[in-house]
């Protein structure tokens, strides 16, 4: 489930997104900071013992033995695994003034992606790279990476996942652009099915003046690699 609220709540909220009306404040002379929003994923439909059970019948129906020593706990390993896997950590959305007026590029590369194809429950690995152009306020640079990993926990395909990263930022920090790029691995293609080894997808989202005007969205490409 997607996750939106109020930037200046300090609530955390479960309403899908996007929504646009949960934007900064604009930065007036004698106004307090606005608190953070608080981004935390709902983990309340996860029953961790009805997976274990679960998970035994599986294992059971493909013919693996779970009574040994060593496969005892393997049920429960595997529903703690992909519990942690749809369990993004929750984070603070902290953002600052631009007081400096900054209106070059802010980009953060090669952020580690880690996730799982929602067609057959396998991992998906990669890169991220993930740009704004600011607006009125910046983002603390972490946060970028925390975005990712947030859309990252939960059964996904990678078009979706780099558009949500786009459209989550450019409805919550009003930047004047964004733009993600994902570079990833999907054991689904490497490791079974059509088994081509090294085969790695490339996906982008570019969302207003990086996608419009064509010097940023070169430079854009150009410093994620992907353009010269
Ligand atoms: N577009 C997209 N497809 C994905 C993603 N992850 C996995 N897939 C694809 O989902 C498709 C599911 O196709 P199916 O034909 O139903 O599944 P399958 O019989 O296991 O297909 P093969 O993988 O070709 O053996 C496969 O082509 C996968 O490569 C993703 O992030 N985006
Ligand atoms: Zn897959």
């Amino acid at each position: 489930m997607d996750l939106a609220g109020s930037i200046n709540s300090h609530a955390s909220s479960t309403a899908d997104l996007p929504a646009p009306s949960a934007s900064i404040p604009r930065p007036q002379a004698s106004a307090p900071a606005p608190s953070p929003l608080r981004v935390v994923h709902d983990t309340d439909g996860i029953d961790l013992a009805e997976a274990e059970r679960a998970a035994a019948r599986f294992l059971a129906a493909l013919g693996i033995d779970t009574s040994t020593e060593s496969l005892r706990g393997t049920p429960g390993r595997m529903a703690r695994a992909y519990a942690e896997l749809f369990s993004p950590r929750p984070f603070d959305l902290t953002t600052f003034p631009n007081d400096e007026g900054y209106d070059e590029l802010v980009l953060a590369r090669s952020i580690p992606v880690r996730s799982v194809c929602e067609h057959h429950l396998l991992p998906f690995t990669g890169t991220a790279h993930v740009g704004y152009l600011p607006g009125h306020r910046i983002l603390g640079l972490s946060k970028l990476a925390r975005v990712v990993e947030h859309f990252a926990c939960r059964p996904q395909v990678q078009e979706r996942l780099t558009k949500q990263v786009a459209d989550w930022l450019q409805a919550h920090l009003e930047p004047k652009g964004v733009g993600v790029v994902i570079e990833a691995e999907h054991s689904c293609m490497t490791l079974r099915g059509v088994q081509a080894t090294g085969s790695s997808t490339l996906t982008s989202t570019l969302l207003g003046t990086l996608r419009h005007d064509a010097r940023s969205r070169a430079e854009f490409l150009s410093l994620t690699g992907l353009h010269s």
